[in-house]
């Protein structure tokens, strides 16, 4: 598999402050995995992030896409056109007048056609269900649609990779259930993502999941990995899984439960 973001025994100090936000992360991620990113709030996540697409840079250490290292100016742009981001706070992302110019906007900014961007823009707004909306001003959208509108916006790029940071915390479980199918969708095509969510429950469909302990990586395996010992998740500051918090509940009590990878055996 193609490595598509190296981060290389990475450091970083906010100017404003005195301790490290990172320390000594290094992560490979490879092209078409999907990688869940947790841990307590504060504990780095989003700034992990937006290293990644060069938003940030590094204290100490290196963070590289397809190659291409973000500190070099010259390959911001690639970059950032490899690697989509929907922020948790879609508000900041709000550029154009209308829900239409707002979805062509970054794809003008990479040469899109204007044909081209018309047909992504009614595909992506009919995914999303905001198609009726789009000659409505962004900013009379619900903080829930203002969220699809910068889903949509990354999407009609059709990035390589997409890094969702808890960008479906103000959809509505129904709207939160379209964006994992979505997910899957890009999933299937190999579009690599990268999810940041405080949602424990939906660490399970990623292939991989990273967890973040003050600024340090606490643990990087797969879910079920993670799901074998709940330490991984209360020594990070996250309840468990509800499965995990059951598991634990009936071996106090003396039950045996299925571990689950015999489950998963089970099934197949
Ligand atoms: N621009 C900034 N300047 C100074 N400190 C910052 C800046 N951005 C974030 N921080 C600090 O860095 C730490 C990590 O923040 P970050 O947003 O990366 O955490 P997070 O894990 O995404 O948290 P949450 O789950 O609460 O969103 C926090 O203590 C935060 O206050």
């Amino acid at each position: 598999m193609e490595n598509v973001i190296t981060l290389k025994n990475v450091w970083l100090r906010y100017d404003s402050r005195q301790d490290w936000t990172l320390r000594e992360i290094s992560l490979t991620i490879y092209e078409g995995e999907w990688l869940t990113l947790v841990g307590g709030n504060g504990s780095g996540k989003s700034t992990l992030v937006r290293l990644i697409n060069g938003l940030i840079q590094p204290t100490l250490g290196e963070v590289a896409v397809y190659g291409k290292m973000t500190c070099d100016p010259q390959h911001l742009r690639n970059i950032r056109q490899n690697v989509g981001m929907v922020f948790q706070n879609a508000e900041n992302q709000i550029v154009g007048m209308t829900v239409r110019e707002d979805t062509a906007f970054g794809m003008y900014n990479i040469g899109v056609s204007p044909e081209q961007a018309e047909a992504r823009c009614r595909n992506v707004l009919q995914m999303l269900g905001l198609y009726g909306l789009k000659d409505h001003p962004p900013y009379f959208l619900s903080g829930g649609e203002k969220q699809k509108l910068a889903i949509a916006g990354v999407l009609a790029m059709e990035p390589k990779v997409i890094i969702f940071d808890e960008s479906t915390s103000m959809l509505d479980t129904k709207s939160v259930q379209q964006i994992h199918q979505i997910m899957s969708e890009l999933h299937r095509n190999r579009i690599t993502i990268v999810h940041v969510t405080n949602e424990i429950e939906e660490i399970f469909t990623a292939d991989r999941l990273v967890v973040m302990q003050k600024g340090m990586i606490r643990f990087d395996g797969t879910p079920q990995e993670a799901a074998g010992n709940s330490g991984v998740f209360t020594d990070s500051g996250l309840l468990p899984p509800f499965s995990v918090r059951m598991r634990d509940i009936a071996t106090q009590k003396g039950l045996k439960l299925p571990a689950m990878s015999e489950l998963e055996l089970a099934d197949q």
